[in-house]
């Protein structure tokens, strides 16, 4: 099965097929933005196309919103949809408690917003996401343009102040150019290493002036779904336990992925 994808995306397509299964009729879905959550997207497309899924989709960002658009899905605008039922996105890193590292793809902002304004949030990833200590991966920090290099500053001086003194802040770029989120902002990332006290460091850093939001998201998933390339799915729920469970190898899971135009 799946044996036409690298393992990588073996292991997302496996996270995102299981998380698809929360999704039912007349639900409306905030939809995450990455590779993981394009996988989730293209499968609610195939799951509408084949079986008359009916959902309301609100996307975290322009590009989620161009594919769900592009698999058949009915988008709406958060205004719109208003409360979600679910939202399933992907994160960088996720450590015991869910907390999460999110923003590598840029856009943290709509994300958190799409996920608080939802009754239940599922993270989708590839096993190596998980972690037990965030930070190795660099923590995004979205900022306003006017200023920014202050807000930097003001930035550095908070982890100064903490014991990741020494970490190292780079702006984002993109094509040679700084990247631009979908709300028009920089991100800055920060080279942190290991977070050891996360539930202080977020609030210290959205009080510097010019900060809108961060990558940690703490408090806010209530499941993480882990996907491995073998077809082996860990969910870890908000008591700290893993549920361990085999690969789906239904007739359901063959016909969806052939709409993916995947066959095993
Ligand atoms: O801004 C991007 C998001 O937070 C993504 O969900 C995160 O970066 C994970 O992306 P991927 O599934 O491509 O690893």
């Amino acid at each position: 099965m799946l044996d036409r994808l690298d393992p990588p995306d073996r292991a997302k397509l496996t996270a995102a097929y299981h998380a698809m299964q929360f999704v039912e009729d007349d639900m409306r879905i905030g939809l995450g933005t990455g590779s993981t959550a394009e996988w989730l997207v293209r499968l609610l497309g195939a799951r509408s196309y084949l079986e008359g899924l009916r959902v309301v989709a609100v996307s975290t960002s322009e590009r989620t919103e161009a594919l769900a658009r592009s698999v058949g899905l009915r988008t709406a605008t958060l205004e719109e949809a208003g409360w979600l039922d679910l939202t399933i996105d992907g994160a960088d890193e996720v450590d015991p408690v869910l907390s999460l590292i999110k923003g590598g793809g840029g856009s943290l902002l709509r994300e958190k917003i799409v996920a608080a304004a939802s009754e239940r949030m599922v993270v989708i990833a590839d096993d190596g996401k998980r972690v037990d200590t965030l930070g190795a991966f660099p923590l995004p920090v979205e900022v306003v343009r006017f200023g920014w290099t202050a807000t930097r500053k003001l930035i550095e001086d908070v982890l100064s102040s903490t014991d990741l003194d020494g970490s190292t802040i780079s702006p984002r770029m993109k094509d040679g150019a700084r990247f631009v989120t979908d709300e028009g902002h920089y991100i800055l990332d920060l080279h942190l290493e290991y977070i050891d006290d996360v539930d202080s460091l977020a609030p210290r850093l959205l009080a510097v002036p010019g900060v809108v939001e961060t990558g940690l998201f703490i408090d806010i998933a209530d499941t993480a779904v882990f996907g491995f390339a073998s077809g082996e799915v860990h969910e870890l729920g908000a008591d700290g336990e893993t549920r361990r469970l085999d690969p789906p190898q239904d007739e359901r899971m063959q016909r969806i992925l052939a709409q993916l135009d995947i066959r095993g």
